[in-house]
């Protein structure tokens, strides 16, 4: 069956849809003020205590120094999702799984990290993480795979999911704009219901 990621989760209602959703993994963006999604350490404690325990929680991150990935791992976030470079030296003072994340308009250093054993999963995301744009899925083809898992992500909604797997060779799907409210401040039960069923078919 295939994996599924709701990511961006702000607030504790949110977490209930993921619970009820039965997704496998709930994204929390962290140490990115940036992002209208950005939440604190001690948010992010309190949203874990209600979530589901068979669902993993992902502090989601923008080359994080190793103070803030300490924090992450004493909050009890079970992995780490890494966009941007990450040095050889940081990531052997991670101890918690990292998913990488990987603009796939840059690829060249998707190679290095097939050697590392802490990295668990591949995240092939958009120029610009949670755009809610899309990308030319055909530019994963040639992407050599091995026993870690690949997550497509950006711009996937629950109307273009089943598209994206048809065309693609991932072992799951990830999205955050895809089930927001149409206001874009929150999500959206109904559409996080629909992307998890609809993942859950392919
Ligand atoms: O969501 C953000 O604002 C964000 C900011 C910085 C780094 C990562 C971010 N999100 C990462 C995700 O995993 C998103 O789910 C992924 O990029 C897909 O986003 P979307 O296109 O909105 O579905």
């Amino acid at each position: 069956m295939s994996l599924v990621k709701i990511c961006g989760i702000t607030e504790e209602q949110e977490v209930e849809y993921v619970n009820e959703a039965g997704a496998d993994f709930m994204g929390m963006v962290m140490f990115f003020p940036k992002s209208k999604r950005n939440i604190t350490v001690e948010k992010a404690s309190s949203l874990i205590k209600i979530l589901n325990p068979e669902i993993t929680s992902v502090a989601v991150t923008v080359e994080p120094t190793l103070d803030q990935i300490r924090e992450i791992e004493a909050a009890g976030i079970q992995m780490i999702q890494i966009h941007g470079d990450v040095s050889e030296e940081l990531l052997q003072e991670i101890r918690i799984p990292v998913i990488k994340a990987f603009n796939v308009h840059d690829l060249s250093s998707y190679e290095r990290y097939h050697q590392a054993d802490i990295v668990k999963g591949y995240i092939f995301d958009a120029q610009t993480p949670g755009s809610g744009k899309t990308f030319n899925w055909s530019v994963l083809s040639d992407i050599p795979h091995d026993e870690k898992f690949a997550l497509l992500a950006g711009g996937l909604n629950p109307d273009n999911v089943a598209e994206a797997f048809a065309a693609t060779h991932v072992d799951g799907a990830d999205t955050s704009s895809g089930v927001e409210n149409d206001t874009g401040i929150g999500k959206d039960r109904e559409k996080i219901l629909r992307f998890v069923a609809n993942v859950k078919k392919q």
